[in-house]
């Protein structure tokens, strides 16, 4: 059931906006971000359905955010230890699971996007989806890389369609970014401005341009690096620290790679290399393909630039 409220936007004086409001939402892709976005949307008040192919890995995810949750409320609520323990069913009863995407989208007012960085596989499951949710539910995906309007290209719902891109690990990133086609109505955005801010996020307003913003600094930073290792002008180590000791990041070049995912980090090079074949920034990187080719893709498999076992 969706809900249309006016309010005023601030910033923009008497004119009153339309958006709808969120409430059940359906997230597909059981990964480290969907599961992710799930844990925030239910421990927000939103009824959620996660959605993948694999039984396993949705089994995984909702143990995963249940452990997560049960950190958060020991240390949130460390004085209302039932308090917390309501929070935490009242989370937990907001989440359930799916494999089949088709059959829960028709009670949704939002669908969230995170399965694999393909163009086709995404336009194939937005597509299929396309014919079976109501007419008012909003589509958005949490592409990387790719772009919102190739990707809405497979639907008839180019208005009611948008990027809400979140940050890895989703329950401790602040920032959103929503991204707007030229077809994006102002509802759908204001609707996907409203639901991150709902999420307890910042956002950022971003066009439909390649990596939107945080991305396309974040990608040519990394690819450098891993130039730089490549050719043996700094161990991965040295350079890991440098970064961390000399910029303050969290995270070196080397072990974000790792956290986000080289098979990820492959499919986005990729695409980027096939729009863009003369850009030398995006030629194939021999350590990557090779750690890519034996199934080292960072932490989530235990192996990639480092060893996590
Ligand atoms: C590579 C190709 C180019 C990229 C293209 C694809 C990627 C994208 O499209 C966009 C992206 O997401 S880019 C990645 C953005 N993320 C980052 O840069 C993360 C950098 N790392 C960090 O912030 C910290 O190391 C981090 C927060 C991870 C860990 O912090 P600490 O080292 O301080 O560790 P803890 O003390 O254990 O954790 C601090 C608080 O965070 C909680 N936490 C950690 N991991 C979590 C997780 N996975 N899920 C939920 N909560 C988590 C932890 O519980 C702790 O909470 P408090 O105790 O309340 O402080
Ligand atoms: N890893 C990261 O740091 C970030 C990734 N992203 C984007 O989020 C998306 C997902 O990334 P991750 O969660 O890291 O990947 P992941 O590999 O952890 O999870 C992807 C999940 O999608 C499932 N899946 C694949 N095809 C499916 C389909 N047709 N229907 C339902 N489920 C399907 C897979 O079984 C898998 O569980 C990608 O588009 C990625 O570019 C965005 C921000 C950060």
């Amino acid at each position: 059931m969706a809900f249309f409220t006016h309010h005023i936007c601030r910033g923009l004086s008497s004119s009153a906006v339309r958006h709808v409001v969120i409430k059940n939402v359906t997230i597909i892709g059981g990964g480290q971000m969907g599961a992710g976005i799930a844990q925030v949307a239910a421990s927000t008040g939103h009824a959620v359905t996660l959605v993948d192919t694999n039984e396993d890995i949705l089994k995984k995810a909702v143990k995963g955010i249940e452990g997560n949750l049960k950190r958060v409320v020991k240390k949130k609520f460390a004085d209302k230890p039932e308090a917390g323990e309501e929070f935490l069913q009242k989370a937990m009863q907001n989440v359930s699971i799916s494999t089949d995407a088709g059959s829960v989208v028709q009670g949704t007012d939002l669908v969230v996007e995170a399965i694999v960085e393909n163009l086709k596989v995404k336009q194939d499951l937005f597509g299929g989806l396309d014919k079976l949710a109501p007419a008012h539910t909003i589509f958005a995906s949490n592409t990387s890389s790719l772009s919102i309007t190739d990707i809405a290209s497979s639907t008839n719902r180019l208005d009611r369609f948008g990027g809400l891109h979140f940050f890895n690990p989703v329950p401790v990133m602040r920032l959103v970014e929503v991204i707007a086609t030229s077809s994006t109505s102002q509802e759908t955005f204001d609707s996907l401005l409203n639901f991150s801010k709902m999420l307890g996020k910042t956002s950022v307003s971003c066009k439909d341009t390649p990596g939107f913003i945080v991305n396309r600094l974040l990608l040519p930073y990394i690819l450098d690096a891993v130039r730089m290792y490549e050719r043996g002008d700094g161990s991965k180590e040295d350079i890991d620290i440098a970064m961390k000791l000399g910029c303050g990041y969290p995270m070196g070049p080397f072990e974000l790679s790792d956290y986000v995912g080289l098979d990820t980090m492959k499919f986005i090079m990729d695409g980027w290399s096939a729009a863009n074949p003369d850009n030398p920034m995006f030629a194939q990187s021999e350590v990557l393909n090779k750690l890519v080719a034996e199934g080292k893709f960072g932490k989530k498999t235990g192996e990639g630039f480092y060893k996590y076992k």
